[in-house]
């Protein structure tokens, strides 16, 4: 058992005074997990992400990911961390004036792979997420579906270890939320460690992964083969 993501007693307050994004909060995610975070709104997922990503801080509590105390990881060494781990979001983030390929390109441009590495990484990944053929669309000619499966060929580009994912299908309709969750599905089978921050009910209860749910910025469920509304 390979643990990639632990979070110790971790606490983060924003501003002084508020009440914390997360409270405490402990948990283990072992290499090849698919983990669904649930609760209402504000009750703290984009922080648990921001943190893993290292785009925020703990105020409190230790964080290791990929084999690294993030606390200690020094500011330089951020951006090859970053290189390890897929982000993925509700709103795709494309670059709307770059086609297909060119937005999925830049992932391994940034981070200084060489030019082969490129033109044989994206074609790959480009047909692992069912986008072939589309290699010189732009965003506005593609569907919400199909830009999200731009965002996760961006994201898997580089070959993460872990795939975070922040409300995926959240402008989605059923029937393509369905079909990006089954892409993600079957990254996570190729070893691929997945966590998806979620609001859809039907998906969680369709996949029966673990779910963890925060309620306050506090882990009140974590519960194996879980339900999106389990009760506790
Ligand atoms: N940058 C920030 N500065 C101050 N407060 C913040 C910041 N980001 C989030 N918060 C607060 O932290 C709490 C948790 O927010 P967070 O975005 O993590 O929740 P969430 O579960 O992802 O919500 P949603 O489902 O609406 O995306 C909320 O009370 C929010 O207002």
């Amino acid at each position: 058992m390979v643990v990639v993501i632990r979070f110790e007693n971790v606490t983060k307050v924003y501003a002084r005074g508020a009440r914390p994004a997360l409270d405490e909060v402990s948990l283990e995610v072992e290499r090849g997990e698919f983990v669904f975070l649930v609760g209402s709104s504000g009750s703290g997922k984009s922080t648990f992400i921001r943190l893993i990503m290292r785009e925020e801080r703990p105020t409190a509590g230790q964080i290791h990911a990929l084999g690294k105390d993030l606390g200690q990881l020094s500011r330089w060494k951020v951006p090859h961390y970053r290189r390890r781990i897929g982000t993925v979001f509700q709103d795709f983030r494309l670059l709307s004036s770059k086609n297909v390929f060119e937005n999925v390109a830049i992932a391994p441009q940034v981070t200084g792979r060489p030019r082969h590495y490129v033109h044989t990484a994206v074609p790959e990944v480009l047909e692992l997420v069912g986008l072939d053929g589309k290699e010189k669309r732009l965003p506005h000619e593609l569907s919400g579906g199909e830009q999200q499966r731009v965002a996760i060929a961006r994201a898997m580009v580089n070959r993460p270890a872990v795939l975070l994912a922040d409300e995926p299908t959240g402008n989605l309709d059923p029937t393509t939320s369905i079909g990006i969750m089954r892409l993600l599905d079957r990254i996570n089978r190729t070893g691929t460690t997945v966590v998806m921050a979620t609001h859809d009910d039907e998906i969680v209860d369709q996949m029966r992964k673990r779910v963890v749910e925060l309620a306050d910025g506090a882990l009140v469920r974590d519960q194996s083969r879980g339900v999106y509304g389990a009760k506790r």
